[in-house]
């Protein structure tokens, strides 16, 4: 827990020991505390040194452990004290990581030594909290406001250079931490302690802080869309600038309670480990990390240099795999090879403020070409031309023959079935989906799609590629949209239904931005292209010429259909890329949506043709009936075996779709809502949209319901069979 040893007669070591990252647990600030005082009661121990066991200080407090009840009114302040009235000087040893509550311990010590490759911060914000071990009142007297603010807030990770810039740490050290820490409590045995108690210090003066600060909380408000912790860690930082360090301390605890109880904090957690679990994927067929080795990728090739495909070179690149990226002429070629040069500019621009660099100009890293042939060494290729099933299976079946017998062969696609493409090879088990997000370079979201015959080891691969790209990767099974489109799909749907019902893009977008999404429905259809799921539609014989004759305009299959999407498309109206969409913009490719008067009479016309009564839709009505078609069809998929928990299906949603993290994730939500009322709202919701299926509850729902809502983490264990539509 924390072990107390002596490096010498003169020092004594208090070693954090909870393995894998020294989280600090009860057991371990009870071992601190005991150390402390042994340490002070020993008159042959003349300094203290703190580190931490394996390499790493401390990742901080045990976020398992916040909502446990024992925790309740444990202040990690009292032991962060007890370290800095010592009377012995106290040194930190700081290797690997001290975040969080770690960070706090070691600002209580009267000097702080770091090895090179060391990261520091107080992520807590990250969680949904602040850091509540009077870091908000000891780090802006150490470094000063602006510095403090901006850790505290973005909860960044800071290199030990930049630690050491800021003032944050006293050395940095390229060797061993541990004997320059215990060189350096050698070295001030002896020395006065109360400049080096940070609460004695007073916050640096600014010359206009209070202007500063306000600036500072417009912007925070801006980006936090509902989400507490980043103003309450301001305004546990603005405490440190007004009161004395006994009253901030009173503050920052005030706040860290409200935070803990605000129910962000309990979802933010949550997606903490949601993402962590996913990472240990399984398959209903018993594939995972136990019965599959990942390959190693020397050598990838991209085929494609659209979107996508120059997002996805782009990854590989930064990532240090050699890359060959393959268009169709040379023309493609050359445009292709322009805009990733830009976007490799762009990014290292970015990482050489991080003291980082980025090699593309090598052609041994980054190869451009119209040969297929030069794909014949590659370890996996990634196609990302567009979602046509035809041209996809005639380049998988070249990749068949062109690439060597161990590659793994991937699609970048968001919807099409992985067996099909499968299918025009002669090496199934070696074709997996990867359906990237745009801009693939950025966004975090990698879904990894397994078909019938993709072998466990292609999986693996595929997952350590993500990891590799530094994405969260998400192994699903195989079906239309695979999870994050196929529960979008019905969310979209509702979205333009309202619009039919009597609501307009801007009311139905308000709703749902201020519920926490980055963009509504429609902004975000504008954003993404209205032709691309036009083009869909079409090659499904859902809109344009397939459509048979006599089929009614406002229904397909039996089942309730709009065509105000293909409407607009059939007016040349995409999206931002052509001005205009389910809004107005100031040019093509123009950022700014306006609402679009000619969009309001074109609703107007239509209803009066479709003989539809319009009505007000209130706010809860279009929130309910997009989020919980969404989640309905969520629980469908996991009742199919497609995704193996919820955690999957949240893990998706917050990193590919913009679901607000505070809120944890759809399922997650769902689970915060209550399940009999998600199931009560759908139920009145279908029976008024009988021709509806996404607002049908799905059979699991009906079931989890009926076995008395049990707690999410106990919901799969409720499906008789874990079961897989392939
Ligand atoms: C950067 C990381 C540290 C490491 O990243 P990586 O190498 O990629 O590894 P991971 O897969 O992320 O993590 C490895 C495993 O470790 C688990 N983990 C990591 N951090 C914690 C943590 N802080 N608590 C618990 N468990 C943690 C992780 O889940 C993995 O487990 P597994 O292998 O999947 O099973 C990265 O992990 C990271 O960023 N970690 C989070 C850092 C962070 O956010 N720190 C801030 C924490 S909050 C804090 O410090 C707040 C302080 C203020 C007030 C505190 C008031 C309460 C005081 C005492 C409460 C003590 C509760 C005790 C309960 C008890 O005794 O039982």
């Amino acid at each position: 827990m924390a072990q107390y040893t002596s490096a010498s007669t003169a020092l004594a070591v208090i070693r954090l020991r909870n393995p894998p990252v020294n989280a600090l647990s009860l057991p371990v600030l009870q071992a601190l505390e005991d150390g402390l005082k042994r340490a002070d009661a020993d008159p042959s121990v003349k300094a203290i040194m703190i580190c931490g066991e394996n390499g790493k200080f401390s990742a901080g407090a045990d976020i398992q452990g916040f909502s446990l009840p024992k925790t309740r009114g444990i202040s990690l302040g009292h032991f962060v004290s007890l370290i800095e009235r010592c009377e012995k000087p106290v040194v930190a040893a700081i290797e690997g990581v001290a975040l969080g509550g770690g960070l706090e311990v070691a600002l209580g010590c009267h000097y702080r030594v770091a090895h090179v490759k060391a990261r520091m911060g107080l992520p807590e914000v990250t969680i949904g909290l602040l850091p509540g071990g009077e870091g908000t009142q000891r780090l802006p007297r150490l470094i000063g406001v602006p510095a403090a603010l901006d850790i505290i807030t973005t909860g960044r990770h800071i290199p030990a250079t930049e630690a050491l810039k800021l003032g944050l740490v006293d050395e940095v050290v390229e060797e061993n931490t541990i004997e320059a820490a215990i060189r350096l409590a050698n070295k001030v045995i002896g020395q006065p302690l109360e400049p080096r108690r940070l609460s004695l210090r007073p916050v640096p003066k600014l010359p206009n802080m209070e202007a500063f600060l306000s600036e500072a909380l417009v912007k925070l408000k801006k980006q936090a869309r509902r989400y507490l912790a980043p103003e309450l860690c301001f305004q546990a930082v603005r405490a440190a600038t007004e009161l004395p360090f006994a009253d901030g301390v009173r503050k920052e605890r005030e706040l860290f309670n409200v935070l803990l109880t605000s129910g962000q904090a309990q979802a933010l957690q949550y997606a903490f480990f949601a993402e962590r679990a996913v990472q240990k994927w399984t398959t209903p067929h018993g594939s995972s990390w136990q019965n599959a080795s990942p390959q190693p990728i020397h050598k990838a090739a991209v085929i494609g240099l659209g979107t996508m495909g120059r997002g996805i070179v782009t990854s590989l690149v930064k990532a240090s795999i050699p890359v060959v990226a393959l268009e169709q002429n040379l023309e493609y070629l050359n445009t292709g090879r322009k805009a990733v040069m830009l976007l490799l500019e762009r990014e290292a621009m970015k990482m050489e403020q991080g003291a980082q660099t980025l090699d593309f100009h090598n052609p041994a890293r980054l190869q451009f070409t119209v040969d297929f042939d030069a794909l014949r060494d590659v370890d996996l290729v990634i196609e990302a031309v567009f979602e046509n099933m035809p041209l996809k299976k005639e380049i998988f079946q070249k990749l068949s023959r062109i690439c060597k017998p161990a590659a793994f062969l991937c699609t970048n696609t968001s919807a099409l079935n992985i067996d099909e493409i499968a299918s025009a090879t002669s090496r199934p088990q070696q074709v997996v989906g990867t359906h990237f997000f745009s801009p693939a370079h950025i966004m975090r979201l990698l879904e990894i799609i397994y078909g019938h015959h993709t072998s466990p080891t292609a999986i693996a691969t595929a997952v350590q590629l993500g990891k590799v790209l530094k994405k969260v990767g998400v192994v699903v099974g195989n079906c239309f949209g695979f999870a994050g489109n196929r529960m979008m799909f019905p969310y979209v749907e509702q979205a333009v239904f309202l619009l039919e019902e009597g609501s307009r893009p801007e009311a139905v977008d308000q709703v749902l931005e201020d519920f926490g999404f980055k963009i509504g429905p429609f902004r975000m259809s504008d954003l993404a292209g209205l032709d691309v799921a036009w083009r869909s539609r079409k090659g499904r014989g859902l809109a344009g010429d397939s459509v048979p004759p006599g089929t009614p305009a406002r229904q397909r299959h039996g089942r309730r259909y709009s065509p105000l999407p293909d409407l607009l498309c059939e007016n040349g109206r995409f999206g931002q890329k052509t001005g205009k969409g389910w809004y107005q913009y100031e040019k093509a490719g123009g950022r700014t949506a306006k609402p679009d008067p000619w969009l309001h009479n074109v609703l107007t016309q239509y209803r009066d043709t479709h003989h539809i009564k319009t009505r007000f839709i209130d706010q809860e009505e279009i929130l309910e009936r997009c989020l919980f078609s969404l989640i309905n069809e969520g629980f469908d998929i996991l009742a199919e075996g497609i995704a193996s928990g919820p955690e999957h299906l949240d893990v998706i949603y917050i990193h590919g779709y913009g679901w607000p993290k505070h809120r944890g994730g759809p399922m997650f939500y769902a689970s915060t809502v209550g399940l009999p009322r998600v199931l009560a709202k759908l139920q009145r919701y279908s029976e008024a949209h009988p021709d509806v299926p996404a607002l049908r509850p799905s059979t699991f729902l009906k079931k989890l319901v009926a076995v008395g809502n049990p707690p999410l983490k106990e919901w799969m264990s409720y499906l008789s069979r874990p079961s897989n539509k392939l």
